[in-house]
C-alpha cells in the first residue's frame, strides 16, 4: 500500500484527469473520491475512461465532508473557485499534503481576490509552478500548495525567462490565449453546447475582466522585480482540450530572436516538461494533449518592436491535474515525473 489519496471534485474534468494520472502512479493509492451533486454515483459511471482503472473502478463518489477527507496522506482539491477554502479550513491542523487545483489560495492581494472572484480571501499558499526560478525548492517542504491553472501557467512559462533576463519591458504586455472547452468545467452551460461551440472561436471576459489577469501580473511581477501590466483576451476554441497562449511584450532596444531563444534555453535546459521548439516551429495544442508538457516558441518581431512567445499546453495536464501531481511528487520527495506523461497523444 502506498500513500493514501483523497480527490475532491472527482466527478469534474480536472478531477477526472487527475484520477487518470493517479491510476498509473506507483506510490499513490486513491482511497476516497468526493463530489457534490454526484455523491453516491459510481466513479466509473461518471468517468467512463476510468472503468478499467485498477483500484479506481470500484470507488463510489462520496460527499465532500471532513470525515471523508480525514486520515489521508494527500488531499487534492479540484472544486470550483471559492469552494476549496472551506474544505481547506476543515483540514487545518492535518499533516496531509493538500494541493489545490483551484484559485482560492493563489493570490496574495486580498483586494484583488475580492474584486475578481468575490467573497473573502482565503490566504496564500506556495505557488505550484516548479519551473519558475526558485519555486521548486519552496515546494519541497510545503504541506499546502496552490497549483496554477491553464492560462497563468502557459503565460508565465512563456514570459518569465524574458522578463528575468531583462529582454522585454514589464509594462504593456498583451496576451491572447485560446482554450479548449474543458477549461470551462463540466457543468452544462448554454454557451458550451456542442451546437454553439463547434465551428466557432469566441472571445469572452475580454477588456480586463478575466480573473486570471491579477494572477499573471502577480507571478510575472515577482519575476521582473517590477509591476507588470497585462491586457488579457481569452478565446474559447472548438476543441475539448488545450491552451494556445500568445504573449507579446515590448523588446528592449536591439534585442534579437537569438537572445530571446538563449534566455529560454537557459531557463529550461534541465526541465523535462518544458520544450523550446526548433527555430521556426510554432506550438500546436494537439502535440501536448494528454501530456504534462509545455511547448514554446519565441521570436523578435523587429517590425513592431515586440517579443512574441507562443506556448501550448494541455489545460487539463500541465494546466491542472499534471501540474498538481508534479507538485505533489516534489513535496512528497518522490521523483518529480512519477506518473506524468511527457509525450502527447497524436493525432
Ligand atoms: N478545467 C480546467 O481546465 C481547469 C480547472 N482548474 C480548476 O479545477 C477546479 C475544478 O475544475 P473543473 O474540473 O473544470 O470543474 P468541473 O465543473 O468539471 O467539476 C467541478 C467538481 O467540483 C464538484 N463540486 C462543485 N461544487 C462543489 C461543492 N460546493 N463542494 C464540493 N464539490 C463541489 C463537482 O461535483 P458534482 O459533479 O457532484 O457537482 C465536480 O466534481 C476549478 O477550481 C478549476 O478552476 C484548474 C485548471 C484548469
Ligand atoms: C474556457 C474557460 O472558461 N476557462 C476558464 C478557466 C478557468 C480555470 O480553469 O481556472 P483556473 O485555471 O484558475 O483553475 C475561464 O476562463 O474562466
Amino acid at each position: 500500500m502506498g500513500l493514501t489519496v483523497a480527490v475532491t471534485g472527482a466527478s469534474g474534468y480536472a478531477g477526472g484527469e487527475l484520477l487518470r494520472l493517479l491510476a498509473a502512479h506507483p506510490e499513490l493509492d486513491v482511497t476516497t473520491v468526493t463530489a457534490a451533486s454526484s455523491a453516491g454515483t459510481p466513479l466509473a459511471a461518471t468517468h467512463p475512461h476510468l472503468a478499467a482503472a485498477p483500484g479506481l473502478s470500484d470507488l463510489v463518489l462520496r460527499g465532500t465532508d471532513p470525515a471523508e477527507l480525514a486520515g489521508h496522506d494527500v488531499v487534492f482539491l479540484a472544486m470550483p473557485h471559492g469552494q476549496s477554502a472551506a474544505v481547506a479550513r476543515q483540514l487545518e491542523g492535518s499533516s496531509a499534503l493538500v494541493v489545490d487545483l483551484g484559485a482560492d489560495h493563489r493570490l496574495s492581494d486580498a483586494g484583488k481576490w475580492e474584486s475578481y472572484y468575490g467573497g473573502d480571501h482565503a490566504g496564500t499558499w506556495p505557488y505550484g509552478l516548479p519551473e519558475l526560478a526558485g519555486q521548486r525548492d519552496a515546494l519541497r517542504s510545503a504541506r499546502r500548495i496552490a497549483a496554477p491553472g491553464c492560462y497563468p501557467t502557459s503565460v508565465a512559462l512563456g514570459l518569465a525567462p524574458l522578463l528575468a533576463a531583462g529582454l522585454v519591458e514589464p509594462t504593456d504586455v498583451v496576451v491572447v490565449a485560446a482554450s479548449g472547452t474543458s477549461g470551462a468545467g463540466r457543468s452544462a452551460k448554454v454557451g458550451l453546447l456542442g451546437s454553439e461551440v463547434m465551428g466557432a472561436v469566441t472571445a469572452y471576459k475580454a477588456g480586463g475582466a478575466h480573473q486570471h489577469t491579477p494572477e499573471m501580473e502577480q507571478t510575472l511581477g515577482a519575476v521582473a522585480g517590477a509591476p507588470v501590466t497585462l491586457s488579457f483576451t481569452p478565446l474559447l476554441a472548438p476543441m475539448p482540450r488545450g491552451i494556445l497562449a500568445t504573449s507579446t511584450a515590448v523588446l528592449k532596444p536591439g534585442v534579437t530572436t537569438a537572445q530571446l531563444r538563449a534566455a529560454m534555453q537557459a531557463a529550461y535546459a534541465d526541465e523535462l516538461f518544458v520544450t523550446l521548439l526548433p527555430e521556426g516551429a510554432w506550438p500546436t495544442t494537439a502535440a501536448t494533449a494528454g501530456s504534462n508538457s509545455a511547448h514554446l516558441q519565441v521570436a523578435a518581431d523587429t517590425h513592431a518592436g515586440r517579443a512574441v512567445v507562443t506556448v501550448a499546453i494541455d489545460n487539463l495536464g500541465k494546466g491542472a491535474a499534471g501540474q498538481a501531481l508534479q507538485c505533489a511528487n516534489i513535496a512528497l520527495g518522490l521523483p518529480e515525473a512519477t506518473g506524468l506523461p511527457v509525450v502527447g497523444v497524436a493525432p
